[in-house]
């Protein structure tokens, strides 16, 4: 279980959120919504242990996160825009990362699999399309079957064919084992995957039942109030 108490994280003088306060169990699927600035991938970075809270705690099953090593290799975070060694092969690139994990060769193969990319791991990145980047991002996330997965907006810039695709390789993450963040704009991903929302307005964190989220956001435009 995650628990965040009393969260604040001011930067400079600007606080993106004050005193948040919610617990994430297990098997959750939770996307983390609000508008542009929010503070959406800050709160995600706080989460991972990338950044210190300026107030407030974050535990992770009753253990403190200061740094992303409290989560034990536990949890795999792929950000929004991530560099991959372009002159590698795709099945280079995802072994690399094994090999830090020190993960037998059949992780990268049952990765590459579940991802649709074992067909393409010869090629290099330079030759993939932009929804086979954010494929072997998830390969890269989802080896060495990470209990907690955090994923920032990783749909963005993909048309609506790959964003489905996607959304069909999410929906295979066993939620018995493995626990879900991402971020998104599009509600229908909210729709489709979450079991709850975390929504982030006027400095506020708001967990919801995603069933809830989207009720309220169908009946009141005041979902769009400033982030
Ligand atoms: N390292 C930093 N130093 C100072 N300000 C920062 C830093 N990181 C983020 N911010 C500011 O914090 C606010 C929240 O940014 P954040 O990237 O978390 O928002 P977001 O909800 O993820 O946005 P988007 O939907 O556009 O990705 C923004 O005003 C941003 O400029």
């Amino acid at each position: 279980m995650i628990k965040v108490e009393g969260a604040t994280q001011i930067y400079r003088l600007q606080t993106i959120f004050d005193e948040a306060n919610f617990v994430i169990e297990r098997g959750e699927r939770i996307a983390v919504v609000g508008r542009n600035g929010a503070g959406k991938t800050t709160l995600l970075h706080a989460l991972a242990g990338f950044t210190r809270l300026k107030k407030g705690t974050i535990t992770i099953d009753g253990k403190r996160v200061y740094h992303p090593g409290a989560w034990n290799n536990k949890l795999s975070y792929l950000p929004e825009k991530f560099q991959l060694y372009a002159q590698l092969s795709v099945e280079e690139n995802v072994q690399y990362f094994a090999d830090t994990l020190r993960l037998p060769k059949e992780v990268v193969k049952q990765s590459l699999t579940h991802t649709n990319m074992w067909d393409h791991r010869t090629k290099r990145m330079t030759q993939l399309s932009k929804g086979m980047l954010q494929r072997v991002g998830l390969s890269i996330a989802l080896i060495g079957e990470p209990e907690w997965i955090i994923l920032d907006e990783p749909t963005s810039g993909l048309d609506p064919f790959g964003r489905k695709e996607f959304l069909r390789l999410l929906e295979q993450i066993d939620s018995e084992r493995q626990t879900l963040l991402f971020t998104t704009h599009h509600f229908d991903e909210v729709k489709q995957l979450a079991t709850h929302v975390l929504y982030l307005r006027d400095r506020t964190v708001s967990k919801m039942n995603s069933v809830d989220f989207l009720h309220q956001f169908e009946g009141s435009m005041s979902i769009c109030g400033n982030g």
